[in-house]
């Protein structure tokens, strides 16, 4: 066997380059076969999941790291979608160099079920009756969420994720996911979470429902086609955005500053403004209900719709409150221009099924998060934000205090910053430091050759030798005919069968073999050699394949250059 003599590429470990933007991202859409069952006992066929990947998988699929976005994020995680100024919602942090480094692992993000992001939700047409569902969507539970996302990366063909991180409701799904998976994920990033809504929390989640719901233009969740709640569903915004920020930015961003009198009206500059901008947002969103409402006529009748009710919402609020000289601060400018731009990107029925799903995650298992947390076996980075008053940093402490009583290295690490809550979208370089960090062990990957020669166990002796003397190698692994592993010999192995006269290779292969799995850390691979005094071991995949080789010359070059 040969194991290439070339010094294994160390990839950007220790860089330090500077993150790149990722370019041109699309977005990929798989259907789950069959029918997908939810935890309330109800199931959904053809539900689909709208993903993103950004990175190459390595051969045995074990860098993966799935990204959950929060309340109304979606798939569109990190890169620009053609023609977009801006780019994916965690685009600090995803990339070539970034924390979650495209140049090391491979980034899946996908669409939660219930969404309005071409996942399956309450405005996608019921294969039952062929209209939307609408409120006949069945009640959603963050579990749900990470069930189809499991079947997703099933569907990806990875057997254990590297990492799953997220923040917000997307911290909840990386808890979940630990709960309900533990063997397939290696390390958790749950950031500005809680393992249990709290009263408070729910509290902000019914108002913005009631809003909703008390939309005359809700009619009962019925209004795809028509006007939609749009003033409803600002409200809601308007509402959970203040709860995003906190008292210091809100200082820091509008102080008591007004409006400008003179001159153009900037909340409705930013009215016309968001209309235009958002055409293809909103164009997109509502052709796809109205085109799942399958007729045309009907699309272009909802494309006029979607905009005409976001810009009743304003002129609703200002005309019948206040005069037209009124005095307009700019916070209130602010807030009308999130909960404007809002209408036109979310749907309100996901609105509702996703903010009700929040409120019911609850971990804890009779009363206690220690019980809840009794199964997790991944490694967990905790983070919380100073300002941030929807998840107070106790609510995370109390994650890594329930964790750590169960024996899980879990740590914890608190952002400064006056952002709020929103820190989890904003904050790049504490983020990127901390979680770049936590994941940047090195690994079997990254300094196993790829390129080796292997023999059958059916080989001569005097093959297999005359191969390693030609190769000028050590060590060959043996492997059946599907490249599964079944041994090992040594040069040493080879010069004592000589000694002994015996012919066959068979009679001197090693099969009690040690091994590891291009996920594991260096340390690992590095003790097995040690314990064991070898000086080779091959790498497997989950199915037993050998897909390279680590040896302690790899591991000594690596410490001569960076230790
Ligand atoms: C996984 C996920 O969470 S995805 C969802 C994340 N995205 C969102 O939540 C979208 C809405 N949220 C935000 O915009 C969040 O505040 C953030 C965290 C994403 C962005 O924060 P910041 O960069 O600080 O932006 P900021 O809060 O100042 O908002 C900027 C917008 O407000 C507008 N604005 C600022 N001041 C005013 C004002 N006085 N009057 C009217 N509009 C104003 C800006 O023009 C800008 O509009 P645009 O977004 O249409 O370009
Ligand atoms: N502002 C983010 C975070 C909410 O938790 C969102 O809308 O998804």
């Amino acid at each position: 066997m040969e194991i290439s003599t070339q010094v294994p590429h160390f990839k950007n470990l220790f860089s330090g380059k500077k993150g790149q933007n990722l370019g041109i991202v699309n977005s990929v859409n798989y259907e789950i076969p069959g029918i997908f069952k939810l935890e309330s006992g109800k199931t959904l066929s053809n539900v689909r999941i709208e993903y993103e990947m950004y990175g190459k998988m390595n051969p045995d699929k074990s860098n993966v790291i799935l990204i959950c976005h929060a309340l109304t994020g979606d798939a569109h995680a990190a890169g620009f979608h053609s023609g977009d100024k801006k780019p994916g919602w965690w685009n600090i942090l995803i990339g070539p160099n970034k924390a979650f480094d495209t140049e090391r692992y491979c980034i899946v993000c996908s669409n939660i079920i219930g969404g309005c992001k071409s996942s399956t939700g309450p405005s996608s047409i019921s294969p039952e009756t062929g209209k939307p569902y609408g409120i006949s969507f069945p009640i959603l539970t963050i579990a749900d969420m990470v069930n189809a996302q499991k079947k997703l990366v099933e569907h990806l063909g990875v057997k254990q994720l590297f990492a799953v991180a997220g923040g917000s409701m997307g911290g909840m799904q990386v808890l979940q996911w630990t709960v309900s998976y533990p063997e397939m994920v290696k390390k958790a990033i749950a950031i500005a979470t809680t393992a249990s809504t709290t009263p408070q929390q729910i509290a902000f989640g019914a108002i913005g429902r009631k809003a909703i719901t008390d939309d005359p233009k809700w009619n009962g969740g019925n209004y795809y086609g028509k006007k939609i709640p749009a003033q409803g569903l600002a409200l809601a915004r308007m509402i959970g955005h203040i709860t995003y920020l906190s008292d210091a930015s809100m200082q820091k961003k509008f102080g008591r500053a007004q409006q400008e009198k003179e001159g153009p009206d900037l909340s409705k500059i930013h009215l016309e403004a968001s209309s235009k901008i958002s055409s293809k947002t909103s164009s997109e969103a509502y052709l796809k209900t109205s085109s799942e409402a399958s007729s045309e006529a009907s699309s272009e009748a909802s494309l006029e719709t979607s905009s005409e009710a976001s810009l009743d919402t304003s002129s609703e609020a200002f005309s019948e409150t206040f005069p037209d000289n009124f005095s307009n601060f700019q916070v209130e400018s602010y807030l009308n221009h999130q909960g404007d731009t809002f209408t036109k990107r979310f749907d309100a029925n996901s609105y509702l099924y996703i903010t009700k799903a929040v409120d019911f995650f609850d971990l804890s298992k009779n009363g206690s998060l220690i019980e809840g947390f009794s199964g997790v076996t991944a490694k967990y980075l905790v983070i919380s934000i100073t300002s941030d008053w929807l998840y107070p940093p106790y609510q995370s402490q109390e994650i890594v205090s329930a964790l750590t009583a169960n024996g899980v290295d879990a740590k914890y690490e608190e952002i400064r910053s006056q952002y709020g809550h929103d820190a989890f979208l904003l904050e790049e370089g504490q983020l990127n430091y901390l979680i770049r960090g936590f994941l940047s062990q090195i690994l079997v990957s990254d300094i196993m050759y790829q390129s080796f020669y292997s023999v059958s166990r059916n080989e001569t002796i005097e093959n297999a030798s005359t191969l390693m003397v030609k190769k000028k190698v050590n060590h060959l692994p043996v492997v059946s005919e599907d490249g599964k592993l079944e041994g090992i010999v040594t040069s040493w192995d080879i010069t004592k069968a000589v000694a002994c006269k015996i012919t066959e290779l068979d009679e001197i292969i090693t099969r009690n073999v040690k091994y590891v799995f291009s996920g594991d850390k260096i340390e690992t691979a590095s003790s097995i050699m040690e314990d064991y005094s070898i000086s080779a071991l091959p790498v497997i995949d989950f199915e037993n394949r050998v897909i390279g080789m680590v040896t302690s010359e790899s591991i000594s070059a690596l410490i001569g250059k960076f230790g």
